[in-house]
This record gives C-alpha cells, sequence and structure tokens, in this order.
C-alpha cells in the first residue's frame, strides 16, 4: 500500500512538472514586439541597417535618400491634402535642411513636393564639407536650382513670426538618428522658432503645421524630448525603415506615418522590424501607422 502512495506522488510530482514545462511563458514586452517583427529601432541599430544596406546589398547613398525622400514628400502630400484644398491645392512648404543625411531626405522631398504642385523654399545653413559631401549634396541643390526652388543658407532671419507668415507647412529635416544633444547654433534657434511657429498662437490659434523626418529634431532618438532644450511638437512624424523608440514618446493626435521600403527581408529580420513590410497596402510607398495595432 506504502509503494503504490509513492509511486502516485513520485508521479503526480512528474506530471506537475511536465505540465509547468508545458505552460505560456508570459513574453517579456520586448520579446513580444521583437516575435511580431515590429520592434522599435534603436539608433546604434538604424545605423547599422543603414551601412549594412550600403555594404551588403550594395544600394548607395543616393538611391536610399532618393527613395526616403520621396516618401517624405508623399507622406506630407497625403497628411495635408485637407489643408492644401482650403489653399487651392498648392501648400507653401519650408523644408529645414541640417547638414547629414536627414537634411539630404530633406532636399530630395523638397524636390518631389515641387513636382507635386506645392511650393517649396528650403532653408540649409551647413553642409558636410567632404567630397561625397560635395558631391551627393551639390547634385541635389543643383536639382532644385532648375526648379527655381529658392534655398536660403543663412537661418538668422527665421524667426517663429517669418516662420509662420511664410509657410503653411515645415518639414522638419534637420536631424535624424546620428543627433546627440544639445542641438547647437544655428539650428538651436531654428527649433526653438520653429517649436513656437508650430504651436497654436494666442491670438487666432492659427500654426503652422509640422512635418518631422524620421525624428523629430531636438528630441533624443532613443529617449524622446530632452529637458531643457526646446521641443518640437510635430503634427506628422514619417518614420524611415522602421520607427526609433522615441515613438513611445508621440501624443495621440501625432500622425505617424513609415516609408522608405527598401530593406531585404533578411535584414529586417535580423533587426527585429520585418514586420513592417506587410503594413503597406500594394505599391505604396508610405503608410499611416495605427498606434492601436503597434505593440509598443
Ligand atoms: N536606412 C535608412 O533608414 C536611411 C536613412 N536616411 C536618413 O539618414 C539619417 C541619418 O543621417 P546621418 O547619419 O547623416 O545623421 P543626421 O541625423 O542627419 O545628423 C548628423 C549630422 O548632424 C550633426 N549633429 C549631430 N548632433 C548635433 C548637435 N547636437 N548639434 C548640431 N549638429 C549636430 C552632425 O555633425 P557632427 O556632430 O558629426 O559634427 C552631422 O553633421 C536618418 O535619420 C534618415 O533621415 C536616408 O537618407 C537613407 C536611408
Ligand atoms: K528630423
Amino acid at each position: 500500500m506504502r509503494a503504490i502512495r509513492q509511486t502516485t506522488r513520485a508521479a503526480s510530482a512528474a506530471w506537475q512538472r511536465m505540465a509547468s514545462d508545458l505552460a505560456p511563458v508570459p513574453m517579456s514586452a520586448a520579446a513580444a514586439r521583437a516575435s511580431s517583427g515590429l520592434s522599435l529601432l534603436r539608433a546604434d541599430d538604424a545605423a547599422s541597417v543603414d551601412a549594412e544596406l550600403m555594404s551588403s546589398p550594395g544600394f548607395s547613398v543616393d538611391q536610399l535618400m532618393e527613395l526616403a525622400g520621396l516618401a517624405v514628400a508623399t507622406a506630407v502630400h497625403k497628411e495635408f491634402e485637407g489643408l492644401a484644398a482650403e489653399r487651392g491645392g498648392c501648400l507653401r512648404v519650408l523644408v529645414l535642411c541640417g547638414p547629414g543625411n536627414n537634411g539630404g531626405d530633406g532636399l530630395v522631398a523638397a524636390r518631389h513636393l515641387a513636382h507635386f504642385g506645392h511650393k517649396p523654399a528650403v532653408v540649409y545653413p551647413r553642409m558636410g564639407s567632404s567630397d561625397e559631401a560635395k558631391r551627393l549634396f551639390g547634385n541635389l541643390l543643383r536639382q532644385l536650382e532648375d526648379l527655381d526652388v529658392p534655398v536660403v543658407r543663412d537661418a538668422t532671419p527665421y524667426s517663429a513670426d517669418v516662420i509662420r507668415s511664410s509657410a503653411d507647412v515645415v518639414v522638419d529635416a534637420l536631424f535624424g538618428f546620428s543627433f546627440k544633444p544639445p542641438a547647437r547654433e544655428p539650428f538651436a534657434s531654428l527649433l526653438a522658432a520653429v517649436a513656437e511657429a508650430a504651436s497654436p498662437a494666442e491670438a487666432d490659434g492659427e500654426c503652422v503645421r509640422l512635418a518631422s523626418v524620421d525624428v523629430p529634431s531636438g528630441w533624443e532618438v532613443n529617449d524622446g524630448p530632452q529637458e531643457g532644450s526646446p521641443a518640437l511638437s510635430p503634427h506628422c512624424v514619417v518614420s524611415l525603415t522602421a520607427p526609433k523608440p522615441f515613438a513611445r514618446r508621440l501624443g495621440a493626435a501625432t500622425a505617424h506615418w513609415l516609408g522608405g521600403r527598401f530593406v531585404p527581408p533578411s535584414l529586417a529580420r535580423r533587426f527585429g522590424v520585418e514586420g513592417y513590410a506587410a503594413l503597406y497596402p500594394a505599391a505604396e510607398q508610405v503608410v499611416r501607422l495605427d498606434p492601436a495595432a503597434m505593440p509598443w
């Protein structure tokens, strides 16, 4: 009898061990995001994806920038279609371009916005000084000149009032995933002016609409707005390749678009971002993300 009880106890313990092995283990939030392929791309991983695209699939920076800038222009056009209709179909778009590739995306976007029938103007205070930067950005500037898009190199006249009176929409292409806060001049003053111009003016509640390319400039890529520096509140963000972790800090009122539909699945999988490809409808180059459907 005692032997039977011992055998029964041993069997029950073995069963409990087996049952606990089979029970679903609660997933960490990060593991859940990775398994859905909808991870957020931290700044250093975004730089790695960029570098790998240019080494292993052999993309040139011109190719990627062209697709990124076209996605930005398309998202801006779609997001502000209602406003454009109120303005007779043509928006005055002030495109603020920084010294790196985020600024290059802005130069490309300005060209496509002109082709879409809008009226872009570019502020481009500082261009990279390497031979490669001079070639790449020099070509983009010449292409804008051919379309009679004005390019201003001095940012100092751009106060909040000047921005409000000269633009319906501001495209913020000042800094992307390589930004390290705090912003230095002349960008710090320009950011303060844009932040003010994009907040409803007390007098009439009118403000320019602000679209940020990849990252709202001045925000830390992984952590979001920084205390003590002017924080942009964009109406719309166009993430490229995959959203970065700052996306958790976007308010519900901010439209979030995704573009940069060029990452091969094998590379995307290695960074847990392969799920974004399925969100694009048919041949669209951009998709408006539904925050409720994102695991972050
Ligand atoms: N695969 C993709 O997704 C693709 C991404 N693309 C785009 O590239 C973007 C990343 O471009 P990126 O690496 O050139 O860097 P970006 O953020 O433009 O800025 C670097 C510049 O800013 C400067 N700078 C930094 N901090 C500063 C400060 N506090 N105050 C003042 N200046 C400061 C820095 O100067 P430095 O500090 O080095 O002197 C340097 O000159 C990415 O977000 C996306 O938009 C597409 O074009 C192609 C495909
Ligand atoms: K930006």
